[in-house]
């Protein structure tokens, strides 16, 4: 079953494939290539990107969407193995992938991190039941491990902005929150930028380390794309000479050495703005996967400045899933190139 996922499902082959195709479809889009394909959406979390990207991808392609929301007027969902259900949540992975596949051409799911261990997180459960259970393709709308759609529409952005991302220096700025955040985005981020090529910079306080198996997969792609990954715990050392600065908060190594939301609040020099911006190149861009909570992670005049590429990255959400829609069912101009 083709799912997708994980960087994994892609590989560093799949990733400037994906991308191609997404710019040339942008430049001269498919028409109507999912004509009388129905998308199930399940959402365990909150979207406005997302939902609003994949329900266009559909109406736009030809085909259509539904969407359910577990414990919001679909049942509350459990996924683990062997346990008796005598808690809230009625109904299991096990029965609800085989059914919903019954209905549906392609299973789209978000499950964000339960942020109480990172080991817990890093296993991504929730979705690996779906793809366990589902008889039809799942794809990911966010993971607790990864963010694939949002990782490959920020790489889009760069790749239109810079042309090759072949040893392009950008760096992934932990920001401040007010409480703290999944590892998905900036795991995605690094995954991505670094299967694509780029020099990748990362800077975070200490105790905000990424998951260590996300940093060694992103060493290994690093070091079959010609990329690579450093990491520190200077900004400002970080940000000197890049040419894109990905803000993003994410919370601390858990379970949490102390108070997980004043941990998020002990470093609010960290908030990227202006200043942070001019140690970059001059060209520089700003990205963010949003929501941002603005002069909290990112200052609000680098929001409105022509610097921020937010909106660009959010556009192409769109752009990256038409392709991985088509890829998933199997009908891809790139499933045919790469069978050939
Ligand atoms: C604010 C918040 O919960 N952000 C989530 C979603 C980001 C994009 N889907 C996060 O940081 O993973
Ligand atoms: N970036 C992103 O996934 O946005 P939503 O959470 O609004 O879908």
């Amino acid at each position: 079953m083709p799912h997708l996922t994980h960087l994994e499902d892609l590989g560093t082959a799949g990733v400037p494939r994906v991308i191609e195709q997404a710019l040339a479809w942008k430049a001269d889009g498919p028409g109507a290539h999912l004509r009388d394909v129905l998308l199930g959406m399940l959402f365990f979390n909150p979207s406005l990107r997302t939902r609003a990207s994949f329900e266009a991808v559909m109406a736009r392609g030809g085909g259509s969407a539904l969407i359910l929301e577990a414990g919001k007027g679909a049942w509350a969902m459990e996924h683990r193995e062997g346990i008796a259900m005598d808690g809230d949540r009625p109904e299991h992975v096990r029965e609800a992938a085989p059914v919903l596949s019954r209905y549906v051409d392609l299973l789209a799911v978000r499950a964000f991190a339960q942020l109480q261990d990172d080991q817990v997180d890093e296993g991504d459960a929730l979705i690996r039941a779906f793809r366990a259970h589902a008889t039809v393709p799942v794809i990911s709308m966010e993971s607790a491990r990864e963010h694939l759609c949002q990782g490959l529409a920020d790489v889009l952005t760069l790749r239109e902005r810079y042309g090759s991302l072949k040893g392009l220096p950008v760096t992934l700025s932990w920001a401040p929150h007010i409480k703290p955040l999944p590892k998905a985005v900036p795991n995605s981020f690094l995954l991505t930028a670094a299967a694509a090529g780029c020099q990748v910079r990362i800077a975070h306080p200490p105790g905000f380390e990424l998951p260590g198996p996300v940093m060694a997969q992103a060493e290994a792609l690093a070091a079959e794309s010609g990329g690579s990954v450093e990491l520190g715990h200077d900004q400002a050392a970080a940000l000197a000479g890049s040419r894109a600065v990905y803000a993003k908060a994410w919370g601390p190594v858990l379970p949490a050495a102390g108070d997980a939301a004043a941990m998020m609040q002990a470093h609010p020099d960290w908030q990227v703005g202006p200043a942070q911006m001019a140690r970059a190149e001059t060209d520089a861009s700003l990205l963010h996967c949003l929501p941002v909570r603005r002069n909290v992670e990112v200052a609000a005049t680098l929001l409105d400045s022509p610097a921020s590429a937010v909106v660009d990255q959010a556009e192409n959400r769109f752009h990256v899933q038409r392709v991985l829609l088509d890829m998933a069912l199997g009908q891809s101009a790139l499933t045919e190139r790469s069978a050939a």
